[in-house]
Formats: structure tokens, sequence, C-alpha cells
């Protein structure tokens, strides 16, 4: 920056009392500005400018053998040149000498011009002009050079071929192509039936993977990621009906069946239409199965939930929903009385025999969601929980929180920091080692659970009780809680950094005054009062001032008249602090603060510590994990829902209704986004019992889960007792829901999924043998690279199609399907038109993409029409 621009910045004069001391008025500028000017030599800012307009650097040859006629005319650039730093198409123009030395004499002639922004400005339009007209002399040589070449070529292929799109870039001369497509060609064959060996091979392996999820989704949940906004694949959800049969009671008074209700089992390959539940007009139907009066546990167990289970033992997870009226049979199906062990029992029981691990166990948790409440069932009393969301956005349940003294930390020495860590404990758990370990939740859980009168029943659950176990090992144990223990501390110790933080300013200052300031101090400092400050005495409504201790300064005036008057720069009302008086002074006020200064450091090096510590712990659980059985982490989740009313009691009845019925609706709403190939969320945030149940049905990207499977299962418990009938429909219509949106959509989207599908694994597997040998392809047709990767960027997915295309277009490889129509497109005349906008390269690229996309999907919709037998008068192949 020249001298006589740099502006001097006034300070306020001193007070006329004298007591104004000689602070340094100037301000200090950050670090990087100083380096930033010190850098710039006078003329530096014109010499940056130039560069903005500076013509491409004088041209560069490329290697090649064949290639001397045409390099002399013209440098091109080739695939693989692109990092050579020659920057864009349009830099890369040959030039003649001449053109050189007039590019270098308007360089210099702008570098040198300084002075009046005026001379700058002409010296860029001059050199822009020259720069235009070597644009325009490289253009027509280049046109020169397209005609000779496209002629060239012409006499070498096949003349009936649209022509390969050389026109602007070419190394290889004629002769050499010849034999070029001849010995690629070979090679082209020779890897066609490599590409096809392989491709066999991954589909035999892919075919292998995954025995529960159907095939075609097996991949999907590897690299179908919201995130990436790629529909992820429908999760397995089904919905069964178990008609129980009658108690001794219903027996001994005689009930009657409900009329039409179905009380055998359905066949297992049943289509869901066949499944009749009850005849009704229309029926009740739509299920994936009904399980009879015939049925056991047993039977039930290994009829729904043996397949999702064997999920777990990959370290997914398989989750079972029982719904029903009170007397329905939930009970009897999930937790099992007497001998009649339940799905609970019998899962674990298989589960622990397939895990045949001394080193996993199953840790069991149990929790209900009753209202707007969560509560922890397991143990003596029922404790109410929070739900909370960490760091990595997964929802926790937490009991109650503890305080207690953090290590290393003592009481601050203002006394105003945490001492004390909050840590709030998780859900209780207990250890299963064997399936008789579960017999206390039968005894605790379920005897907590919310029961109140329904419209039918005076016993009827009116919570959703949520009973997990998860496969770990002591080693994983051990290393979760100890993680657990050291995240429940930063959070402390971070607030206790704060809180010394907050406690610095307090040390210093102590209220406020209004002064007028330098603009620019105002923004550069935020130091308390400065002797040098105007004090402003009052302040009147239309904005202007008077001043403490200024001579005159009783006459109200505004900032700007202040300014003038004293000389000033820009000034501004601020109000700064003031600094806090204490008995020993100034001297006791820097000691505190640098007292306060030390607690800072001091904190912060334990909060940098624990945070070590917690990256460590992590690797520590990471490593427990991936060195364990695949199955750690996997799950099992029971859930046993409330029953929907559809009453009309009062108040708080009322209320309890209106909650469960909201949950159930969401429920039903995040079933249907899971069982469809969807990118939308489902809706878990809108209810407690989902945002509990997210990790389970749709591990997101952020869980910590290793295997994201998940499979679902809904059972609708029904009685057959026809006093129940407004109950027993009311629940089958409300399973019947769940089961027309998992159903329906699973067959809408399997179909759409399947080209999703096919067509993402394209993207996902596009093989690279095929990316190379279209790579060689379009740079023996002269392609840049810049322009082979637009190509295949539009193609993605479809790299194979564009192969064949590729090889029928410049190769001449035959393909039996590709025919094109008699006249061949022609090509579009070159226009050596450049805007400053948009390089020539730049344009020209995508008018090749353009054309190349086009006339390739030109050529898909005549394969299509032929395979219609619609192209009748399609008659040469394009080779
Ligand atoms: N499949 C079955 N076979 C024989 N008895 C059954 C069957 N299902 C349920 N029962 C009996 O029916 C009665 C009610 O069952 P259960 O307690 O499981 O109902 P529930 O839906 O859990 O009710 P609540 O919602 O009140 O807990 C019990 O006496 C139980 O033994």
């Amino acid at each position: 920056m020249s001298d006589q621009k740099t502006k001097k910045k006034k300070r306020a004069p001193p007070p006329p009392n004298g007591t104004a001391k000689s602070t340094s008025t100037k301000t200090p500028a950050k670090k990087g500005e100083i380096d930033k000017k010190a850098s710039l030599s006078p003329g530096s800012e014109e010499a940056e400018l130039v560069v903005v307009d500076t013509p491409p650097p004088p041209p560069t040859t490329n290697g090649g053998e064949d290639e001397e006629s045409v390099r002399s005319i013209a440098s091109p650039v080739f695939p693989g040149d692109e990092d050579s730093g020659l920057g864009s198409p349009k830099s890369r123009v040959s030039l003649s000498a001449a053109d050189i030395s007039a590019w270098a004499s308007s360089q210099k002639t702008v570098a040198e011009t300084k002075g009046s922004p005026l001379v700058k400005q002409k010296a860029k339009h001059s050199q822009k002009d020259s720069v235009n007209r070597l644009y325009a002399n490289s253009a027509k040589k280049e046109a020169e050079i397209m005609a000779l070449v496209s002629r060239q070529l012409a006499t070498d292929m096949d003349k009936t071929r649209p022509k390969p799109a050389i026109n602007r870039s070419t190394r290889a001369d004629s002769k050499s192509i010849k034999p070029l497509v001849q010995r690629q060609k070979a090679m082209l064959e020779k890897k066609e039936a490599d590409i096809k060996k392989q491709q066999e091979l991954k589909k035999e392996q892919e075919d292998k993977e995954c025995s529960f999820a159907p095939k075609r989704f097996s991949k999907a949940p590897t690299y179908l990621k919201r995130k990436t906004n790629i529909p992820a694949a429908p999760k397995k959800v089904s919905v069964y009906v178990r008609v129980r049969p009658f108690t001794s009671e219903e027996k001994d008074k005689g009930s009657m069946n409900l009329e039409g209700l179905h009380l055998m089992s359905s066949a297992r390959d049943a289509k869901p239409a066949e499944v009749v539940v009850l005849n009704t007009a229309p029926p009740i139907s739509g299920f994936t199965g009904l399980i009879g009066q015939d049925c056991t546990n047993r039977h039930v167990f290994e009829r729904i939930f043996m397949d999702p289970q064997s999920i777990v033992l990959r370290g997914g997870t398989a989750n079972l929903f029982s719904y029903g009226y009170t007397g329905g049979g939930k009970t009897h199906t999930v937790i099992g009385y007497g001998k009649e062990r339940g799905l609970f029992f019998l899962a674990a029981e298989n589960l622990l025999k397939e895990l045949n691990s001394d080193k996993l166990f199953l840790r069991a948790t149990a929790c209900e969601v009753y209202g707007d409440d969560v509560y922890d069932l397991l143990g003596k009393e029922k404790i109410k929980c929070q739900l909370r969301t960490n760091a990595d956005g997964q929802v926790i349940i937490s009991g109650p929180s503890e305080s207690e003294q953090m290590n290393g930390v003592a009481e601050g020495s203002n006394g105003d920091h945490a001492t004390l860590v909050t840590k709030a404990a998780g859900l209780r758990s207990k250890e299963v080692r064997k399936p008789e370990d579960l017999k206390f939740i039968s005894s605790t859980c379920v005897s907590k659970r919310a029961t109140g009168t329904s419209t039918t029943h005076d016993q009827s659950s009116r919570s959703h009780a949520i009973l997990r176990l998860e496969v770990v090992s002591k080693e994983v144990q051990t290393a979760t809680d100890e993680l657990e223990q050291l995240l429940a501390e930063i959070p402390a110790l971070q607030n206790a950094l704060d809180n010394v933080k907050a406690a610095a300013h307090d040390v210093q200052f102590e209220g406020s005054v209004r002064v007028l300031r330098s603009v620019t101090l105002r923004e550069s400092i935020i130091e308390g009062k400065d002797d040098a400050d105007l004090v402003i005495k009052s302040l009147t409504d239309d904005s202007k001032m008077t001043l403490e201790g200024i001579e005159g300064g009783d006459e109200p005036k505004t900032a700007a008249e202040w300014a003038k008057q004293l000389e000033m720069d820009e000034l501004a009302v601020t109000d700064v602090p003031l600094p806090k008086e204490y008995a020993g002074g100034k001297e006791e006020r820097e000691t505190k603060k640098k007292e306060n200064l030390e607690e800072q450091v001091k904190l912060k090096k334990l909060v940098d510590e624990k945070q070590a510590q917690v990256d460590k712990a992590k690797a520590t659980l990471s490593e427990a994990i991936s060195s364990g059985s695949k199955a750690l982490g996997g799950s099992l989740l029971f859930c046993d829902l409330a029953g929907a009313d559809y009453d009309n009691r009062d108040d708080a009845a009322q209320k309890e209704s209106a909650d469960i019925n909201k949950s159930l609706l969401t429920l039903k709403e995040c079933f249907r986004s899971l069982s469809q190939a969807t990118d939308q969320k489902p809706p878990f945030r809108e209810s407690k019992l989902t945002r509990i149940l997210q990790d389970s049905l749709d591990p997101d990207e952020n869980s910590a889960r290793r295997n994201k499977e998940s499979a679902s299962v809904m059972l609708v418990n029904i009685s057959p007792s026809s006093s129940l009938k407004i109950g027993t429909i009311n629940a089958l219509r409300y399973g019947q829901m769940f089961a027309a949106v998992s159903q329906q959509n699973r067959r809408q989207s399997v179909q759409g999924m399947d080209r999703r599908m096919s067509r993402l694994s394209m993207v996902k597997k596009a093989d690279p043998e095929v990316i190379r040998t279209l790579r060689e392809i379009y740079k023996t047709a002269c392609f840049s690279i810049k322009e082979t990767n637009e190509i295949l960027a539009k193609f993605e997915g479809r790299e194979d199609l564009l192969l064949e295309k590729a090889k029928a277009k410049y190769w001449g490889v035959k393909k039996n399907l590709v025919k094109v129509t008699k006249s061949p497109p022609k090509a579009k005349k070159k226009k050596p038109v450049l805007d400053e906008g948009k390089g020539e390269g730049e344009g020209e690229a995508e008018k090749k993409v353009e054309e190349d996309g086009g006339q390739v999907e030109k050529r898909e919709e005549k394969v299509e029409r032929e395979g219609e037998g619609k192209l009748g008068e399609t008659t040469k192949t394009e080779a």
C-alpha cells in the first residue's frame, strides 16, 4: 500500500486536567494483518490484479511418439496431463512464438503499470484485448487442425460411423490409430471375459450372504445410508395374529366364540389376503399369518421369531411387539405362565445355546413408558427415568443422577466453580447366563406395570413395557462401564472451566460506564474503561451528548460533531466495564486476574486429559468388540404394548388413552416408513415409545451397533370370546393397519427397490476394470480426463452400458443390440466463440458430454423400442 494512502488514526487528546497517561493509542493489529501488509511491496496489490486477467502461460509440449505433426500446430491436453498445472483447457490453447512474445510484452506492460486506477484499468483492457486476439488466432488454427485430423480419420476408419469426438484436442497421429484400435480390440475381448467372470463370482458370493433378510436387500444396510439420501432398504416387518383358547373361567361361564373368527393357524406360505382372521364384511385379513388355538408358545417362537433371532447372532436386532386388550394373552406369550415359558424365555434359551460360549452372556434391562414418563422396572422399586440424547444423537435412558466429588479438582479459589460430578446411571441391568436368570423379570417387572381401568377391563395394561437382552462379554461390559464413567466426568469438568472463565470478568470489573470511543478501538479493545475514554455525562434523545472533563463538554453534540471538534476519526457511544476496586488497588486486581488464569489453565488441562482418557476408553471398547464374537451388541427386544382405547372417558383417563393412541399411531407410522424403501426418516421423535425403540428398529449411522440389521414382528393377541368382541375387533383393526402399511409398502417397494438396488449396486460396484477400459477408450478418442470424468459421472451406475456404446462407437466393436438409424447424427459445428465466463475447453467438454450422452440415450431408446418390435426401419449396426 502506498504511503500516501496510509491513514493516521487519531486518539482523543488527553483531558485538560492532565490526568491522561501516555498509553499507546495504536490499535494492535492482528498478526495475520501485519504479515499480510508486510509482505506487500509497493505495487504488489496491482500485481495481484494483473494475475486475475493473465492469459495462459506459454504452451507446454506433451510426450508421444506419433504426434509431432499435430503437436507442431496445437498442443492439446490429454488424459494424464491434468495434473501438470496447465490450468483450464482455455489456458492450454497453442500459441505461436509471435503470440508468446506479444503476450509477454503485454504482461510486462501491465505488470509495470502503477498509479491511478484509470491507468490500471486501461492496462487491464489492453491486456484483455491482446488475450482475446490470441485466443481468436488459436481457435482459427484449431479449426484447421480439426479439419485435417477429421479427414485423416475418415480414411482410416469406417466412414459410415459417426466421427469420434476428436474435434478439440488430439495427440495421436492418424497413422497410428488403426494398429492401436486392433491392439485394443484384442485387449478388450480378453477384458470382457475377465469382467464377466468376476461379476459371476461376486454374485455367487453375495447370494451366500445373509440368510434371513431377503436376498435382494441383503447388502442394503452396509451402503444404503440415509445420510447420502439413498433410500434405505425396507426392514423386515411381519404382523401375526394369535388367538388364544378359552380360559377355564370363560369355559365355566359358557362363553361363546366370536362369530366368524378363525381359530386354526393359517398355512405358513399363505398370502396376506388369504389370512382371514375375522369373517366380517369386509373381512379382517392381510396379516402375515394367523396362529390358532392349537399352538403352544414354542410353536409360536419357531414360526415367527426363530428366523429374526438369527440376526442377533450377527450383531443385529430382533424385535417382538405384542399388542391386544387385557386378557388377550400378551403376558402368556411374551413372559409365559407356569410351565408354559414365554417367547422371552425361549428366545433367550435359544440364543444362549447358539452363542455357546462362556465368554458371552446377556444383559437384561426393563422399562415402561406410561404417558409421558419412563420408569425403570428392574429392581425393588420402580424408578422414574429421563430420556436424553447424547453427543452422537443417540437416545439414552438415564436413571436418577448422583453427585460425587470430582477427582483432582479442589474447590476453586473463589469458591465459584463446580467440583462435583453429576452422573446419571443408565437403566439397571441384570446378567443372564442361563434362561432361568430371567425369572426375576416376571416377578418384578410385570407386577410393577401400570394397570388401570379400560373400557372393558379393570386390570388393563396402561403402559408399554420394553424388555431388552443384549449380547455382551465381560471385557465389553467393563470397557463400557469405564467409558460411561469418563463421559459423565467431562461435562462436569467443562462446567467448572466455564464457571472459572465466567468469573474472570467479575474478578476484574464491576459495573460499567458509557463513553465515546474511537470506532476502531471499540472493535479491537474489549478491556475496561481506559483513561483516554471520553466519559459521557448525559445523552439526549436526538443522540447528542455532553462529555466529562473536556473544555466545552457541556454543550450537547453528536458523536460526529465531537469527532470533528476533537479532530478525531469516527467516534461511537460504547458501554465499557469499570475496573473493580480492591483494597490492595491495582496490584491486588492483577493478582486475582493471574490466579483466575492459572485456574483456567489447570482446568483446561484436566478437560484435555479426560478427553484423552475417553478416546483411549473408546479405543479399548472398540478393540474389545472387534476382537470378540460378531454377536456382540446383538439384541432382542420385547415390547408389550398398552391397548388402544376409543372411548370418551374424562380427564386423566382420557389423557392416558390419548397418550397411548398417539404413541401407537407413531409406531405405526414408523413401521410404515421402515417397511418401504425411502429416504425419509421414520418419525421416531414424535413419541417417547418410538424414541426408545429407534435404535432397535432402525439404528442410524451414529449407532454404536456394529450390525444395523433389524427385523420386527408384531403379534396381535386376541381372545376368542364373543364377550370381548369390541376389544378384539379394535385390536384386530389396529393390527390390520400395521399389516397394511407393512405388506402394501413392502409389495410396492420391492419392485421399486429392485430397480433402485440394481442401479445402486451398479453405482456401488462399478467394476474398476470397466472404468479403466472406458478411460482407455476415451483416451484413444482424444477426450481429456475432465471430459471423461464428466461422461462417467453422467453415466454413473450404467458403466456397463456406456462401455458397450463406447466400444461400438470408438473401437468399432460390433454390438448385436446397438443399432442406429441410417443417417448418423450430424456432428455439431464448432464455434470458436470465447466468452469470458466460460473457457472454451469447458464449453466444449459440456457439448461433448451432452452429445455423447444424448447419443447413448437416443440409442437406448431405440433398443427399447426394438424390444417392442417397433424398430422395423432400423437397418444398420453402428459399426
Ligand atoms: N395361548 C394360550 N393358551 C392358554 N391360555 C392362555 C393363552 N393365552 C392366554 N391364556 C390365558 O389367558 C389369560 C389372560 O392372558 P394374559 O394374562 O397373558 O393376558 P394379557 O393380554 O397379558 O393381559 P394384561 O394386558 O392384563 O396383561 C391367562 O389366564 C392366560 O393363562
